[in-house]
């Protein structure tokens, strides 16, 4: 029901189509209505008049049968046409909406949210489960509602034809209504589990799809084909359980609203018997009995559809609900121009809340200057550029911006002022041009190879089948990690930010392109504020100070000959890569 409650504001923006789709229905529903009153009439009215002719009787016949063939075919037929059409119109544009509105959901949830779902698990929602509301909508808008208008139309005919035999019709009618719920119960808590189980294994299969070269690699094929065949056995356990009730439901059911009809006659058979009704009557009563059946039978039918779709709604608004931590204050101010500094304050995050990944670092990074963060891997060197990029929040302590916690600008404005190349960087199925221009979508050709010759990316670009027009991702040329890193430092000048945060933005390249980029981006440094990591002391010497992070923690910072002088773990390190490197180059 709650479900429901949230569901409305979205059926209300569409009244006007219901409106006409309901409209189109009553017509649709009640003109047979007319038909068994029709038919006593036949019966009991102009067949036995004895005073009318022949003649006269054809004509009122012909008369009856041209009126009921107009309210068929001029009015029932196009009604149907109405409802179908403004009903599924209705039903498609709400589906619209929930979609447009699920994906604006994804844009706002938090790194965590994305780090601890599956991506597969996201689709289902957006996919699987707003697509099962169609069915949901058609049950409960299209069908039920009119059905059971239906019924309470059928009751009030019936009653003014016997009001005895209307009474014992509804108490066995009301049986089957009540059974139908009590059994809707169960199919519903069912079909929540079958559909929670099945967002599980689409998680599953999406990712292992996404690694299946991996799988062949670590020949874990076997592996992943067992895994599956247990979640698609557990999964078709819990389908077999879900049919099983709704086959319950529809045979026992069935079955009462199937012989309804008889036993009503066979009553009234009697009361016929006794003189107390006509047979005329009997026979329009039969016809209502056997309508009755319709309401029951659309409910029945339609609570699969309708467990389904307020599961699948229930996941979708349980989707919309999940909080957004890192939030943007409603007076959120707007970073216009980097100024001055970014600070951590005394800043300390955990990532689960618990174990800290950033231990009170307090750092000042200026503007203008080149920072480098380095140290053992696992020390906490990404998480401070989660940090600036408002990924997470910090859990204590501050970080700020020219004076100003970050939390207090707009994220839109802080990430202008960012620009950032990880070690995994993100292209789209299209073209390299599009992909480079998504850093300034209004940026020109021109101003495209511009920023791919910064980044050294221009020439291998112009030798691709297509060049800049080369689609690039799934359905493309695949790239190698060093040319997607080019792509990606293409994108950063591209965007000309005034901070750069380069998550071992080289690491992918060769030695000869690793030079040339690195001469770019000290280019750059003249103009900008840099913020590098990289586990290659060589690339971060001249950066004006390197902080050594270790178990999150600042343990040493100056600037690379500061560094060696003190004879400490930066040195240790230099040192031990220096050989390595000579070893490597004997
Ligand atoms: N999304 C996440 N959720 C939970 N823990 C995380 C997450 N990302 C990183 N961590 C943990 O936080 C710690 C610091 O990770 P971080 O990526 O900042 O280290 P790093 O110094 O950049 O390592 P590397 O040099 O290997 O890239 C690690 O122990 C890591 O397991």
């Amino acid at each position: 029901m709650n479900e429901l409650r949230q569901f409305l504001p979205y059926v209300r923006t569409q009244k006007k189509l219901y409106l006409l789709g309901f409209i189109g229905s009553l017509f649709r529903f009640l003109i047979p209505l007319s038909v068994p009153l029709v038919v006593k009439y036949l019966f009991d009215d102009l067949l036995r008049n004895e005073v009318l002719s022949r003649s006269d009787k054809i004509g009122q016949l012909l008369l009856i049968a041209a009126i009921m063939l107009g309210a068929f075919f001029l009015i029932r037929a196009p009604m149907e046409y109405v409802r179908q059409y403004f009903l599924n119109r209705a039903n498609n544009r709400i589906i619209t909406a929930l979609r447009k509105d699920a994906f604006a959901k994804v844009h706002s949830l938090d790194s965590k949210y994305f780090a601890d779902n599956r991506s597969g698990e996201i689709g289902t929602r957006f996919f699987d489960d707003i697509e099962k509301i169609r069915g949901y909508m058609t049950a409960l808008f299209s069908n039920v509602w009119i059905e059971l208008v239906v019924l309470v139309c059928v009751v009030g005919l019936m009653l003014t034809l016997n009001p005895e035999l209307t009474l014992i019709a509804v108490l066995l009618v009301g049986f089957q209504f009540v059974l139908a719920h009590v059994l809707s119960r169960k199919v519903k808590s069912t079909t929540r589990t079958v559909m929670n189980y099945r967002s599980v294994l689409s998680g599953f299969v999406l990712e292992r799809i996404q690694g299946a070269l991996w799988s062949k690699l670590f020949q874990s094929e076997k592996r992943d084909r067992e895994l599956l065949d247990g979640h698609l056995d557990q999964y078709s356990r819990m389908t077999d359980r879900q049919v099983g009730l709704q086959a319950l439901s529809l045979s026992s059911v069935n079955v009462l609203s199937d012989f309804t009809p008889f036993l009503v006659v066979a009553i009234g058979s009697l009361f016929v018997i006794d003189g107390r009704l006509t047979l005329g009557c009997l026979i329009a009563f039969f016809a209502y009995v056997d309508r009755m059946r319709g309401p029951v039978a659309a409910l029945v039918q339609a609570i699969p559809a309708i467990a389904e779709g307020s599961v699948a709604l229930q996941r979708i608004f349980d989707f919309m609900a999940v909080p957004v931590t890192v939030r943007e204050k409603d007076d959120a101010k707007t970073l216009m121009r980097f100024e001055d500094a970014i600070v951590f304050d005394r800043v300390s995050f955990a990532y689960n809340g618990r174990n800290r990944v950033i231990d009170d670092v307090s750092i000042r990074i200026e503007r203008g200057k080149t920072y480098a963060f380095v140290g053992e891997s696992g020390g906490g060197k990404s998480t401070i550029l989660q940090l600036i990029t408002r990924m997470y929040d910090v859990d204590h302590g501050e970080v700020l911006i020219d004076g100003t916690n970050i939390k207090a600008y707009s994220l839109e404005s802080l990430r202008t002022q960012l620009g950032v190349v990880t070690q995994d960087n993100f292209l789209y199925s299209t073209s390299i041009i599009e992909n480079i221009r998504m850093a300034k979508p209004d940026a020109t050709d021109a101003e495209v190879v511009e920023a791919a010759r910064k980044a050294f990316a221009h020439d291998f670009i112009t030798f691709l089948p297509n060049g800049y027009e080369t689609a690039v991702g799934e359905r493309g040329v695949k790239l190698s990690g060093g040319q997607k890193q080019r792509i990606a430092l293409a994108r950063v000048f591209l965007k000309d930010p005034a901070i750069v945060l380069l998550d071992e933005a080289t690491s992918a390249l060769d030695n000869e392109s690793e030079k040339l980029v690195q001469a770019s981006i000290e280019r750059m440094a003249h103009t900008k504020t840099i913020v590098m990591i990289a586990h290659r002391l060589s690339t971060v010497v001249h950066a004006d100070r390197i902080f050594v992070l270790r178990k999150g923690r600042i343990i040493e910072s100056g600037d690379h000959k500061a560094l060696l002088q003190m004879n400490g773990y930066y040195r240790d390190l230099y040192e031990k890569q220096k050989q390595s490197e000579q070893r490597g180059a004997e």
